[in-house]
């Protein structure tokens, strides 16, 4: 998987958030998108994955010389952001019981490894909504580390993780290195210092 981009720009009203980005993002490298608050970070995650339409430039995601039509590039990436709303009504079981119909889970992965990997053996019967936000977190990167999807996007992935959940997120961030596309945006060092390549969305202002 790559993913190209070309002269992307976005504003809101008259602003430019960024303007004439060009990189690339490449199979199985590790990026940091990194900025103060407010400079761009999210709203370039979104654009990337189409989730707002850019005003300027062109993204295109490649898998073996091939671009993959608009539509299925969801199919190859998981994100993970603060805005990804997980459906509350439901219980562990059936949230993974319905997500895994789209997603597939890493090799050898059950969902019972996925319910223990993320710490909620206890909770699974439990409807989302009475999750605390520590938990929601959890769970939502587990959807990240523990698929088949080639490029695993996370934004700001320890929000509402206590220093016991850092750790955790840490130990399994780091075996995805080199095993796929990882894209990390973030503003605090310890989520990102491991990644191979930094992205400073203000010089794109
Ligand atoms: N839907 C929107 N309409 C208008 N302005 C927006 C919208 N979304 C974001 N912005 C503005 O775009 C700028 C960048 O916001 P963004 O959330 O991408 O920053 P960030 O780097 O992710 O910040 P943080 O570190 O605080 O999460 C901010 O000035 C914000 O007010």
């Amino acid at each position: 998987m790559r993913i190209e981009v070309k002269d992307l720009g976005k504003k809101f009203n008259k602003e430019w958030i960024f303007r004439h980005l060009n990189t690339e993002f490449l199979q199985n490298q590790s990026y940091a998108v990194t900025g103060g608050n407010g400079s761009g970070k999210s709203t370039f995650i979104q654009t990337l994955i189409g989730y707002i339409p850019a005003n300027e430039g062109e993204i295109t995601f490649e898998s073996n010389g091939t671009t993959i039509p608009e539509e299925k590039v969801f199919q190859h990436l998981d994100i993970i952001t603060p805005y990804l709303e997980l459906i509350e009504e439901f219980t562990l079981d059936e949230f993974l019981a319905f997500h895994f119909k789209f997603k597939t889970l890493s090799n050898g992965y059950s969902i019972d490894d996925f319910v223990n990997k993320v710490y909620l053996e206890a909770d699974r019967g439990k409807q989302i909504k009475n999750y605390s936000s520590g938990m929601k977190q959890r769970l939502k990167l587990g959807l990240g580390f523990f698929s088949k999807s080639e490029v695993c996007l996370l934004d700001e992935p320890t929000t509402n993780l206590d220093e016991q959940g850092i750790a955790w997120y840490l130990e399994n961030v780091k075996p995805l290195l080199g095993k796929k596309l990882l894209i990390i945006s973030s503003n605090q060092k310890k989520e990102y210092d491991f990644c191979d390549n930094v992205l400073h969305i203000a010089d794109y202002k």
